[in-house]
């Protein structure tokens, strides 16, 4: 070996004249795993004289965190070899929904599409000696935990985590993997109930572990579901997520969401695969993602379940392995496939309700910032923004729909820009909203991808139909009355309205005039996919936005106008 390469790896290894030897010792089998503890500290690091430096090494390591911060989850799991679940999982989950994610690793598995061979657990001081490195030096948002293979480990876990509070804290627990074989015995139960679960943002059992920390309840349907939610809840995270992927007889994957008052239950159709492993990891990484990045617990849940429907329907045909559990394909996005199931995913037509378009000459007449307008309007129950700022400098536009996203997903609303595709790229915003005489649909869709939403103005049954052709996902249609925000456009009443439903195979979203006075008559004209109104002066020419927006929101909710 040469000389400097001999020095460069004894600097990794020789760790001040203390003994090496392998942080793992042995191989250990199933069932035998419960009671691996190293009787001698196996860890070079922890000798005496070793501590100090290494501190001192992580003291000057402590940096002022840049300007430029990316989201941050710390995964707290194991790995497995074959790259499915666990840590690989989660790494990849969390590059896919593109933050940043650290990795302290609790116990390294052999493991395939077969099963699990065998596990050595990570000594809980190393575990420790990992999480201190990272959470003392780097600003993490989340921290997600997957298989915590001892109570110790679940102690020391905890133990740091109150050293170093973070934004959530999302603890998918782990117990068996999909194989069946045991990931975490019940020896981590206490651990879990004591001192976890009270710290916990979201849990997210899937059946048999719900099952197990109730005290091994049979669950068989989704009312059990329901039940096993409450009463995980009262052990005390802050909400909990029961996952369905392994109910029985059922035609749906349905995952119930609990947050201590309400239930949603998450449901999708179950994909016909066998390459479901690492879906639990995936949810609970990609939740965790979501909440780094801002979104509400409920809007960070949903597009959690969308992520997983998407990738193992793309992956459905996967061939990885010999055995009955494949792994599957984090990063469709980046295949060029057709995505029009992903798309209509992630659009939800229902957030057509309450559509609220921003005008910059009302707000400067109000003596209001946008962001302040859409606060109010979010606040009151606006279910979707538009920013439509014609007249704004672009570094003043790009800046104002930064702080209005950050807003908008906080309240897991979607945001888009009007025209402006620039914007939307710049500042990741949900989707475009264009006009007949902007960017065409169709190019817009090839600049934007699959997964933004994309909204066009039609006022003709023509023009509808060129809409979906084209790729958009809604249309808005009008104006429906007479407007002062847009100079010379056509009305075309009701009957114009209703023609252009009954040709768009695509939802409608009515405009023009609409407000408080009319939009029960809007909504009247009673065609399915016509799913709400947009509004502009009847919401921000106003004094009280907020008031303004709950008064039209509380209209549109009366259940003789809601069309699902
Ligand atoms: N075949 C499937 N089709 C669609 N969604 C699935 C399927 N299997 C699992 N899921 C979803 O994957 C996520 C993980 O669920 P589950 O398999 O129950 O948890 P775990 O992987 O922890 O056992 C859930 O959102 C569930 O609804
Ligand atoms: C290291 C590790 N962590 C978690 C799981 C659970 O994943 P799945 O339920 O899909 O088997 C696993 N199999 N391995
Ligand atoms: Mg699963």
């Amino acid at each position: 070996m040469a000389s400097s390469e001999s020095q460069l790896l004894r600097r990794h290894f020789d760790y001040g004249g203390a003994p090496v030897a392998p942080v793992f010792r042995r191989s250990l089998r199933f069932p035998f795993w419960n009671s691996v503890h190293a009787n001698t500290d196996p860890n070079p690091k922890n000798h005496p004289s070793l501590r100090v430096k290494i501190q001192a090494q992580a003291d000057t390591m402590m940096k002022p965190v840049s300007d430029n911060k990316i989201p941050h989850v710390l995964t707290v799991a194991g790995s497995d070899s074959g790259g499915g679940a666990g840590i690989q999982a989660d790494l990849k989950a969390c590059a896919a929904r593109r933050v940043y994610c650290s990795t302290v690793i609790t116990a390294v598995t052999a493991q395939n599409t077969v099963g699990v061979q065998g596990v050595n657990i990570v000594p809980e001081d190393f575990v420790a000696e990992q999480l201190q490195s990272v959470l003392s030096d780097m600003h993490v948002d989340v921290v997600k935990t997957g298989m915590l293979p001892s109570l110790n480990i679940v102690k020391v876990l905890c133990q740091i985590l109150r050293k170093f509070p973070v934004k959530a804290l999302v603890v998918d627990p782990v117990m068996k993997s999909s194989s069946g074989d045991v990931l975490a015995g019940s020896s981590v139960l206490t651990g879990f109930l004591e001192e976890l679960l009270p710290m916990t943002d979201i849990v997210t059992p899937n059946i048999k572990e719900a099952s197990v920390l109730l005290g091994n309840v049979p669950l068989k349907s989704v009312s059990d579901m329901r039940t096993a939610a409450k009463l995980i809840h009262d052990m005390g995270p802050r909400n909990v997520l029961v996952k369905g992927g392994d109910l029985p007889n059922s035609l749906d994957s349905v995952d119930v969401f609990f947050d201590g008052d309400e239930f949603y239950e998450l449901c999708s159709p179950r994909i016909n695969t066998r390459n479901s492993h690492g879906t639990g990891c995936t949810l609970a990484s990609c939740i965790a993602a979501e909440l780094a990045k801002g979104s509400s617990m409920l809007s960070a849940v949903k597009t959690a379940k969308h992520f997983i429907d998407a990738a193992l329907d793309y992956s459905r045909d996967l061939a990885i392995g010999n055995g009955v559990q494949g792994p599957f394909d984090h990063f469709f996005e980046l295949k060029n496939i057709n995505h029009s199931s992903w798309r209509q995913n992630m659009f939800n037509p229902n957030d057509l309700l309450l559509y609220a378009v921003t005008d910059s000459g009302m707000n400067m007449k109000w003596g209001r910032s946008i962001a302040e307008a859409v606060k109010a309007a979010v606040e009151g129950g606006a279910t979707i923004v538009q920013l439509r700022e014609k007249d704004a400098e672009t570094r003043d536009f790009l800046d104002a729909s930064k702080v209005c996203l950050e807003i908008c997903r906080s309240y897991g609303v979607p945001l888009l820009i009007n025209d402006r595709l620039d914007v939307v790229l710049a500042c990741d915003a949900d989707g475009v909203h264009v006009g007949q005489s902007d960017m065409p649909v169709r190019l817009a869709r090839s600049l934007l991808g699959p997964e933004k939403i994309i909204g066009v103005s039609c006022k003709t049954p023509e023009q509808a139909h060129q809409a979906w052709i084209d790729g958009a996902d809604y249309i808005g249609c009008g104006g429906v009355y007479p407007t002062n925000t847009k100079a010379n456009n056509r009305t075309i009443g009701l009957e114009g309205l209703k023609k252009v439903c009954e040709a768009s195979k695509l939802p409608v979203v009515a405009i023009g005039g609409i407000g408080l006075s009319n939009a029960r008559a809007v909504m009247e004209i009673g065609e399915p996919n016509l799913k709400g109104v947009a509004v502009v002066s009847s919401l921000f020419d106003r004094e009280c936005i907020l008031t303004d927006t709950r008064n039209l929101h509380a209209l549109l909710s009366e259940p003789a106008l809601l069309i699902q």
